[in-house]
């Protein structure tokens, strides 16, 4: 059975003067972590921002946890919790100052995660916010999220900037929240590992479109890289899954997504010898979407 949808977003677009978002279908599991890859300026942050409610599309229809946004943000607002670089807190007042403050506001305030929170970011109420690093920041308003106990949990780029030991106390406690089986994360960045490392789910966009979106196992599952020999320099037969090619002499690499077994003896018949398959990491995949991708725009 399909579990309830946290995030379902149906062909949503917008159009600014230099960036279009193309019809775009996203859906987010409850109980699931959605990873969003894609170069600079793809419109992941537009994509989370219409999740928010921030912003309205031109067309198409935004659910999150059951509510219609924007319209229903208030609602759905309750139980989100939502991190972006460009957030603000108040830089003369103290962490325990923001603290009670959204204590105030939200009855679902977990006072003695929020304690545990502060001691495992070794943070204190005390600490003004002027005074924090960016790793320290980051660490404050992942707490401020996370003691609301939301059932959704968006975070844009919460990673980026942060040393390795403070990145890995940020997504630890990330995966710490996915205890709960019906919470759910959409998160974006630019760490592919970290991407690898947290989601069930990725989405790869690229210029305001989806390129890819499927469970972890299948995204990574489909890529491979081929090594073959060509000693008498043999066409390649027609692939239409080929991501990219790179010749050395008579050495060839062939990238290829939706992987088939069946590739290697096809090849062996052309006349091409292979000699590895591989499997690739994401940073691997990521590069050859990307360079594929706008092979194809330029087109
Ligand atoms: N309010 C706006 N007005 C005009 N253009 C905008 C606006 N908001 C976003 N854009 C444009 O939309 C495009 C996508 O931006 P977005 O922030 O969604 O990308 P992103 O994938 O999050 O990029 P990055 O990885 O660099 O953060 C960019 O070209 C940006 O300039």
């Amino acid at each position: 059975m399909d579990l309830p949808l946290a995030i379902e977003c149906t062909g949503i677009s917008k159009r600014y003067p230099h960036f279009a978002l193309h019809s775009v279908d996203l859906a987010c599991e409850q109980g699931t972590v959605m990873g969003l890859v894609g170069p600079n300026g793809a419109g992941k942050s537009t994509i989370m921002r219409m999740v928010m409610g921030l912003v309205a599309p031109d067309a198409g229809t935004v659910r999150v946890l059951g509510h219609a946004m924007p319209e229903r943000q208030v609602a759905a607002k309750r139980n989100i919790g939502f991190i972006a670089e460009d957030m603000r807190l108040y830089e003369s007042e103290t962490i325990g100052f923001h603290m009670a403050f959204i204590q105030s506001i939200f009855d679902s305030w977990d006072e003695d995660y929020a304690n545990t929170l502060l001691r495992r970011f070794d943070l204190n109420r005390q600490q003004k916010v002027k005074g924090l690093s960016h790793g320290q920041r980051v660490k404050a308003t992942l707490l401020l999220a996370l003691a609301r106990r939301p059932s959704l949990l968006v975070f844009d780029e919460p990673t980026t900037g942060l040393d390795p030991a403070v990145r890995k106390e940020v997504l630890d406690e990330m995966m710490n929240a996915m205890a709960d089986e019906t919470r759910s994360i959409l998160f974006s960045s630019h760490n592919t590992a970290d991407v690898e490392q947290i989601s069930d789910y990725i989405t790869f966009i690229y210029g305001g479109r989806i390129v890819e979106s499927r469970n972890k196992e299948d995204f990574m599952d489909g890529w491979r890289r081929l090594r073959l020999t060509n000693r008498d320099n043999q066409p390649l037969p027609e692939l239409p899954n080929l991501r990219g090619v790179q010749h050395s002499g008579r050495l060839c690499a062939l990238t290829v997504n939706e992987y088939d077994e069946s590739l290697p003896a096809r090849l062996s018949g052309a006349g091409l010898a292979v000699q590895a398959v591989e499997r690739l990491t994401l940073e691997e995949i990521f590069l050859a979407n990307v360079k594929h991708a706008k092979a194809e725009f330029a087109q």
